[in-house]
């Protein structure tokens, strides 16, 4: 009776076998997942059973070994990673030589940014490789792969030059996670902010974070429904991966709700590092609410960061997505560090020199606009900016009326020229010592009269005179509220309009404006050069 049991649950096994192999090579992981775990079940307690009998007992484990190892394939496609890696280590303590295993389990830790464990499966895999002619070649792909992203994040050491003068056409550049001189403490502003620790100068890059999750896609004129249906799906993509691994869960609750700033904890920067701790530790539910808040709070969005518009994509691009690390930045309207999207990763970037211990910040929003419009900006962020330039804007509009007379000449559509006049000879009655940072500050609040003047022959040619050169007031701007493209662009029109250009002194500015807005890791002179050039193609906003 037992033996006919016995005999069954065997044909049951197989069959269950059968049927999940197939569902893996059909790619239907979800299904293939469900027999798996049902084959597993019953396989560990058949093997229970069969300690006598050497010759089944190893081939049942060896069969167990192979349905652990096409689990872990299964749930790291549908992106269960921790089960996936859990899999992988049980198929191991089966077989550790088992080379599918080592593959998949390296593939997962290389997604998990443990770059050198990583290393270690593969290496261990091609130890074992039995088809060592078929596998070479992507087993070498893997170990290169491993070491230059261990490279990178050790290093920090990172070089766009090619992609860029390949005209984005390659497919984006493999980046590592990278935590460079940079640290969480509390925030004079608010709450918690990334701080520098150490002197860094402009261009130099200050971490590497691949996202959580993002959403992309190309609106045109602005679709909020489209925009919606984005958000909807870009929540949904979090709330997944935060269902999916606890560590990023964890991290995301750190993060603030943009509420009770000042109660939340300070997290260790060690937190963030990719070799940090992985907890295997079954999925979680996360809070969805919880979660909600803080994507309203930390998302960011890519339509005003510079690769949407200058790294190949066009100007309907609209993306957004969570950054760990980068959302303990907060916001100042003369920010010194700027960010750029590469694939899902963002790196940032110092855009002016920083001192150590000086807190790091980036614009959560177009800074080349008026008081008023930046406090718009930051109501919908939920905060009113207490930064420096806004202080002094303030004080300026409560002390005299010679700005709102400026923006009054602007609504009855007054000649551009004209007020831009008004507003530089009003800055030398108003600032009476010097105050070149301050006349930075209002020269980037009127960017746009700057910017159309300039573009406007009728306008330069009756008023140009009076107006300072191009350069010397985006060189201004880019003193006192820091650089982005639009400067660049005024900087470098104005220099070559002038027939300054050309020389080795104007070269060298140029070249160190547009580091400071592209970041150093676009390293050849040539990849910088051709950035430049495309930026100055573009329409001027
Ligand atoms: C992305 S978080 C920045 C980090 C945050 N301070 C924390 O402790 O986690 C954005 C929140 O920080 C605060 N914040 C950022 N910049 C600010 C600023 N310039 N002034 C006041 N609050 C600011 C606001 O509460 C905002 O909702």
């Amino acid at each position: 009776m037992e033996e006919i049991d016995e005999e069954l649950e065997e044909e049951m096994m197989q069959q269950l076998r059968f049927k999940a192999t197939e569902l893996l090579l059909r790619e239907e992981w979800k299904e293939s997942i469900q027999v798996y775990t049902h084959f597993i079940s019953l396989s560990l307690n058949h093997l229970s059973k069969t300690t006598t009998d050497s010759d089944r007992f190893n081939k049942l484990q060896k069969t167990l070994c192979l349905a652990f190892s096409n689990r872990a394939e299964a749930k790291s496609r549908t992106h269960h990673f921790m089960e996936s890696l859990e899999d992988c280590n049980q198929a191991l303590k089966i077989d550790k030589t088992h080379f599918k295993t080592l593959v998949c389990k390296g593939k997962i830790l290389l997604n998990l940014n443990q770059y050198v464990n990583a290393y270690d499966c593969f290496k261990s895999a091609a130890l074992h490789d039995h088809d060592i002619q078929n596998h070479n070649e992507t087993l070498n792909g893997y170990l290169d792969t491993c070491k230059k992203l261990e490279y990178q994040s050790r290093t920090g050491v990172f070089d766009l030059s090619d992609w860029v003068l390949n005209g984005f056409k390659d497919k984006t550049p493999e980046l590592a996670e990278y935590i460079g001189p940079v640290e969480v403490k509390k925030s004079g502003i608010s709450g918690r902010g990334l701080f520098s620790s150490k002197n860094v100068e402009a261009g130099t890059l200050l971490f590497v974070t691949k996202a959580v999750a993002t959403n992309r896609g190309i609106l045109p004129e602005c679709d909020e429904d489209s925009k919606m249906v984005m958000w909807k799906d870009f929540v949904e993509k979090v709330v997944d991966v935060a269902t999916k691994c606890r560590k990023t869960y964890d991290l995301i609750c750190r993060l603030s709700t943009g509420e009770e700033e000042e109660m939340l904890q300070v997290p260790d920067i060690s937190l963030f590092r990719p070799d940090s701790e992985l907890s295997l530790s079954e999925s979680v539910k996360p809070e969805v609410g919880k979660i909600l808040n803080i994507l309203d709070v930390n998302s960011l969005t890519e339509e005003d960061g510079i690769s949407a518009k200058v790294l190949g994509k066009n100007s309907d691009y609209y993306g957004v997505g969570l950054w760990i690390l980068a959302s303990f930045i907060n916001h100042s309207c003369e920010p010194n560090a700027r960010r750029l999207h590469v694939g899902d990763h963002l790196m940032v970037h110092a855009s002016r020199d920083i001192k150590a211990g000086e807190e790091i910040f980036f614009a959560y929003f177009d800074v080349l606009t008026p008081l008023k419009k930046r406090a718009e900006m930051s109501k919908t962020w939920g905060f009113s900016c207490e930064c420096n330039r806004c202080r002094f804007e303030r004080d300026m509009y409560d002390r005299n009326q010679g700005l709102t007379e400026i923006e009054i000449l602007l609504e009855c559509g007054s000649d551009i020229g004209n007020v831009v006049v008004r507003l530089e000879e009003g800055m030398k009655r108003w600032m009476l010592k010097g105050g070149k940072k301050e006349k930075g500050y209002l020269r980037a609040s009127f960017w746009r009269i700057f910017s159309e003047a300039y573009q406007s022959e009728r306008s330069m040619a009756r008023w140009g005179r009076r107006i300072p050169p191009a350069e010397v007031v985006g060189e201004s701007v880019a003193e006192a509220v820091g650089t982005d493209e639009r400067v660049l662009k005024m900087v470098v029109e104005g220099l070559r309009r002038n027939g300054a250009s050309g020389g080795f002194v104007e070269m060298e500015k140029e070249m160190k404006l547009a580091r400071n807005v592209y970041g150093k890791v676009i390293k050849k002179r040539k990849a910088v050069k051709a950035l430049l050039e495309l930026c100055l193609c573009k329409p001027t906003c």
